[in-house]
């Protein structure tokens, strides 16, 4: 067997260990510890404040940490050799899918592709109508500015343009908010489909527990400023602790449990 290459972290893509962060006096996370399997979907949760986009962009590296280390792909992200590779091979979607307002669905796709790869325009414009359709948009939708979308067309264009470099990491920041249960179930379906047909590891911060129980391998928890749990929810439903007994087995745990199981 061959011993694995410098970007290939073994199974832990993502691998925060003893992360500190803070804002002035205030400690957001203090020795957090994290470590995303390849190839799985993580759903990270928390209270609100916990920590979650915080999280989430300190691994993007769009805020420094205070103390601790973040790899991905094993390499540090403050390594700047590393940050040209690492950005390339991951893709984020934040809430409302951030798109540029000014231009359509087909040129947000295009502009990472643009910025990144040196291609042609022509193999540019068939690339990004592959992602747009990837992402499950009718062909017409490309042409459309995000205020002619709606939000649930607007998530999948923000993931359309996540996946236009074929990113190895997709982050999704509460995809599902905002969507009427039908939308949110399907947006679900989508995630899944792009981690078979992509081999994709997602890192997701949701709020929604039947996403959490319909897609997720493992989910992990966010409180008392680190992770306090990271498991299948099958696991974290067996839990004592206070926040995560009460969020899987209040009303609202219970309903997405019984909809899984019916
Ligand atoms: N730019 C900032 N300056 C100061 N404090 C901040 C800043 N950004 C976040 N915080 C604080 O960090 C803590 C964690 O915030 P964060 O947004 O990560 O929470 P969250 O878990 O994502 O919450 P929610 O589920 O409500 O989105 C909060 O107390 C927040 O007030």
């Amino acid at each position: 067997m061959s011993a694995p290459s410098p970007t290939d972290a073994g199974d832990a893509p993502i691998r925060v260990s003893g992360l500190r962060t803070t804002f002035g006096d205030k400690v957001i996370h203090e020795d957090l510890d994290l470590e995303v399997r390849r190839g799985e979907i993580l759903g990270v949760v928390g209270g609100s404040g916990s920590g979650k986009s915080v999280l989430l962009n300190t691994i993007l590296g769009l805020k420094r940490p205070d103390g601790g280390t973040v790899e991905i792909f094993g390499r540090n992200i403050d390594d700047a050799d590393a940050q040209a590779d690492i950005e390339r091979r991951i893709g984020v979607m934040f809430q409302q899918g951030a798109l540029f307002s000014f231009l359509t669905v087909q040129e947000n796709v295009e502009t990472p592709l643009l910025e990144h790869a040196h291609l042609s325009k022509g193999f540019v414009r068939d690339l990004a109508r592959l992602k747009i359709k990837l992402a499950g948009l009718p062909d017409n939708a490309g042409a459309l500015k995000p205020s002619e979308l709606s939000g649930g067309m607007r998530k999948r264009a923000g993931v359309a343009r996540a996946i236009a470099l074929d990113p190895d990491i997709l982050f999704l920041d509460e995809p599902t908010a905002g969507l009427d249960p039908i939308a949110a179930g399907e947006f679900d379906d989508l995630v899944k489909t792009l981690r078979e047909a992509l081999g994709l590891t997602v890192f997701m911060i949701t709020h929604d527990l039947d996403t959490l129980y319909a897609i997720c391998d493992r989910v992990a928890v966010v409180a008392d400023r680190k992770i306090v749990a990271v498991a299948p929810v099958a696991e974290l439903e067996q839990s004592d602790h206070p926040w995560i007994k009460s969020y899987f087995l209040g009303p609202r745990g219970r309903a997405a449990k019984k909809q899984k199981e019916g």
